[in-house]
């Protein structure tokens, strides 16, 4: 992924939330499925959770039928950013290679699940974390993990993410222009629990706006996401229950999904894993 691309997608992101809340709140929808969703915590239409943030997302998937539908400014909104999740792609479907590898999955099967992964769900998550008077008072995001096999972040140099190590709260050293590549929930049940998806949150701080901009991977949202066959044995039994997309909107529609719940109510065997 060129650094520049990066650059200047970060660039059209900190330009689409300098843009006056009337222009921002036209991208404002309920719709889990709409091409793209603007939400802020200055507002009461957000997620359910209370953070101190806003944020776009932007549904890459399909990519040519989405775009249209995205913020028509900034000028080069739509533009870049669809290069941008053009290589993000790309960059996904490098690393599952190497997972699959790494999980001794066979090359045939890896070419049917890079069939599936290329028109898999994509998500393009743009966040702002404004400076925060109260920074103690909330969070930008609280604990969570994220729903798909990889997230794949960038983020520019204020501190903010923090992630779960041995029940301690680690905070990432910023590095602009580079990706954080995080594990998420499928790719923890796919894996029948050998890849472990990452609880992280985002802090806010007095002083200093943040942007991040996390784009999140899956199989295409109407397929069903379960521990692969070929990770079950008698040592391991199948760990995880299938699941799909529907299943996770309607966990999400009674309760919330911080702290790795819904992965916690996808567990057949309750043991500490
Ligand atoms: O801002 C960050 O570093 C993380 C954002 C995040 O966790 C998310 O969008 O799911
Ligand atoms: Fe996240």
């Amino acid at each position: 992924m060129p650094r520049e691309l990066i650059r200047r997608t970060m660039s059209v992101t900190k330009g689409f939330f300098e843009l006056s809340f009337d222009e921002r709140s036209k991208y404002m929808s309920n719709d889990i499925r709409s091409p793209v969703r603007y939400g802020t915590s200055f507002n009461q239409n957000n997620d359910g959770v209370f953070s101190w943030r806003d944020f776009l997302k932007l549904n890459c998937q399909p990519l040519n039928s989405c775009f249209p539908h995205w913020p028509s400014s900034p000028i080069d909104l739509r533009e870049v950013g669809m290069e941008y999740a053009k290589e993000n792609k790309r960059v996904f479907m490098v690393i599952m290679e190497a997972v699959f590898e790494s999980l001794g999955l066979g090359l045939g099967l890896g070419l049917e699940m890079k069939r599936e992964f290329e028109e898999g769900s994509q998500m393009m998550v743009m966040n702002c974390f404004p400076a925060c008077p109260e920074p103690e008072l909330t969070m930008g995001m609280p604990a969570h993990s994220d729903y798909g096999f990889l997230t794949l972040l960038v983020q520019d140099d204020v501190e903010g993410l923090q992630v779960q190590f041995e029940d301690e709260w680690i905070t990432v050293q910023p590095l602009p222009d580079s990706i954080l590549v995080n594990v998420g929930d499928h790719l923890e049940i796919f894996s029948n629990g050998k890849y472990k998806s990452v609880l992280h949150r985002v802090f806010v701080n007095s002083s200093k706006s943040r942007i991040s901009i996390a784009s999140l991977h899956s199989l295409p949202s109407e397929k069903v996401v379960s521990p692969s066959p070929f990770l079950i044995n008698e040592e391991t039994p199948k760990l995880y229950m299938d699941t799909d997309f529907e299943a996770f909107l309607n966990f999400m529609a009674i309760t919330d999904s911080t702290n790795k719940s819904f992965l916690q109510s996808r567990k057949l065997i309750h043991q500490n894993l």
